[in-house]
């Protein structure tokens, strides 16, 4: 069971009905009782008529501020420990919060570990409200305060830091049945047994029950897809359609008629009313794939889309409702993305109101194995092949830096050069450790966030040129349903270009 000592309700101040029932499901999920209010002045009037074991309040709500919250609190003789939950970035504000008697702040996007992290500390600080008074510890000076709190760094020391009694908490049972084989049936699309990728698969089975938008980072290869799918599957939306966007992969021109359809006769080649991804995916999941590469000119209208919850055709007057859930991933860091201007801000906390990270295959280094013998069994289980022990050393010793999608292509290509059905090390095409030319080891460079899979010392130029022109080109093929000649255009080559590309590079 679990045991905590709030014993009262948690109050959760948000105008956003998405966080509201994100925060109350996660709460009620450690145990706790949970009440909402959806403004400052409906959030004074119940601290007024009931008592709170805990209050979280947003900052910025239409009627208001979070610190007018957390005054009445401190101002009505309320002993209830109060967060703020601030802009990403906005450390003045929480510095504001803190001075006027909050106990600790949350940064936006809230990680599920950091509210934990913050109940805990709320525990410690009841604690220490009841404790008699001499024995009670002088709170930290507010100018000690610590820097905001990264959403990347759940992990971050508590503003109360020093070792006090805290109640064990105890995960509810659904949380540790998930490590039974019985759950993993229900996100069949996610192998491996790594904690990381348990923890991806329980956050996954939570973010199902609720609407919030998801963002998924994660290295090529890693499975953000995968783990998108798996949330849509997962919800209750499964029976609506689940609709993948390459945002990389459409042409800024076509931009605002892919997302937002056109009626007939609205440009030049619109000889058809033609509904757009949002209206496809009315009901469903909108799964955003390299996010990071919408242009700055669609990500205004995306966000505008999102928010308003409404879509308006090219050519049309009337606005249409759309209920859709939004899944975004990337392999870039969005965060810096912004910081650097290219991606806005705005966009960014709307598509990031929780994160999920999709660890590297190189990081679930006690699953490889098991892998290995169930890629090769599930696509050649008929043939019988075999491996020697140097072939299943490279592997293990491999690092992967295309993870899972490079671990299949690895073994498929394998399997098509192995003698006899046995694969050999030179049949899988690796080169496990990096040599310098002078012949010595050199340790692997971080992968290049710029130049996803490219690792200097190791990754040939014309190979890694190559494989980046393939999946250009692949994927102007499938944009245009393969009709060649439109892809050349797409893509502003020629079409001898394009059939001499196509043919280069061995793509029926
Ligand atoms: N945990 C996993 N278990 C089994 N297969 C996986 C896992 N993660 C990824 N894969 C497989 O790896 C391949 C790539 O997965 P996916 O397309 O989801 O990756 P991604 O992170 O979205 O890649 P990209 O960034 O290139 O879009 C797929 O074939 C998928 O089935």
């Amino acid at each position: 069971m679990t045991r905590h000592s709030l014993n009262r309700p948690v109050l959760v101040v948000d105008d956003e009905a998405d966080i509201r029932d994100l925060m109350e499901m996660t709460l009620m999920k450690m145990g706790l009782d949970v009440d909402t209010a959806e403004g400052v002045a409906i959030a004074k009037k119940k601290l007024d008529e009931n008592k709170y074991s805990l209050v979280l309040t947003d900052m910025r709500m239409p009627d208001g501020s979070g610190l007018e919250v957390v005054e009445h609190i401190t101002e009505g003789g309320h002993d209830t420990p109060v967060a703020v939950i601030t802009a990403f970035g906005n450390a003045d504000q929480a510095v504001q919060a803190l001075k006027i008697g909050a106990f600790d702040y949350l940064q936006k996007p809230i990680t599920l570990a950091q509210l934990r992290t913050l109940v805990k500390s709320a525990v410690r600080v009841q604690d220490e409200n009841n404790r008699p008074l001499a024995a009670a510890p002088a709170p930290p000076p507010v100018a000690d305060a610590p820097p905001p709190r990264q959403a990347a760094a759940p992990s971050a020391p508590p503003v109360f830091s020093e070792q006090s009694r805290i109640d064990v908490f105890v995960e509810p049972a659904a949380d540790a049945a998930a490590h039974g084989l019985k759950h993993e049936y229900d996100i069949p699309r996610i192998l491996g047994k790594s904690q990381q990728i348990e923890e991806a698969r329980r956050l996954i089975r939570k973010l199902a029950q609720t609407q919030v938008p998801v963002y998924i980072s994660g290295e090529s290869g890693s499975g953000k897809e995968q783990a998108a799918r798996s949330i849509h599957e997962l919800s209750e939306r499964r029976d609506k359609p689940f609709i993948a966007v390459n945002c990389g992969a459409i042409p800024e021109n076509l931009m605002e008629s892919e997302f937002f359809g056109y009626k007939k006769g609205s440009f030049t080649g619109a000889d058809q009313d033609r509904l757009g991804f949002f209206q496809h995916a009315h009901g469903g999941t909108l799964f955003l794939d390299e996010v990071a590469d919408l242009p700055l000119a669609m990500q205004v209208k995306l966000l505008r889309a999102i928010q308003e919850k409404t879509v308006r055709r090219i050519g049309d007057a009337q606005e249409v409702k759309v209920d859709v859930r939004i899944v975004s991933a990337t392999h870039k860091n969005l965060a810096a993305l912004v910081q650097e201007g290219s991606f806005r801000q705005d966009l960014f906390y709307r598509l990031n109101v929780v994160s999920l990270h999709m660890p590297p295959l190189r990081e679930m280094h006690e699953d490889l194995e098991q892998l290995i013998v169930y890629l090769l069994k599930k696509h050649h289980g008929g043939q019988g092949v075999k491996m020697t022990a140097a072939a299943r050393d490279a592997l293990l010793h491999y690092n992967y830096p295309g993870n899972f999608r490079e671990l299949e292509n690895i073994l498929e290509r394998a399997v098509a050069l192995a003698a006899n059905n046995v694969i050999d090390v030179e049949d899988l095409q690796i080169h496990s450790e990096p040599v310098s030319l002078a012949g010595e080891h050199i340790i692997a460079e971080e992968p290049n966030a710029a130049l996803p899979g490219f690792q200097m010392g190791h990754t040939q130029l014309q190979d890694y040129l190559d494989d980046v022109e393939r999946q250009i080109l692949q994927q102007a093929l499938t944009y245009t349903r393969y009709n060649r000649t439109q892809a050349a255009k797409v893509l502003g080559i020629s079409f001898r270009s394009m059939r001499y590309r196509l043919d280069r590079l061995s793509i029926e």
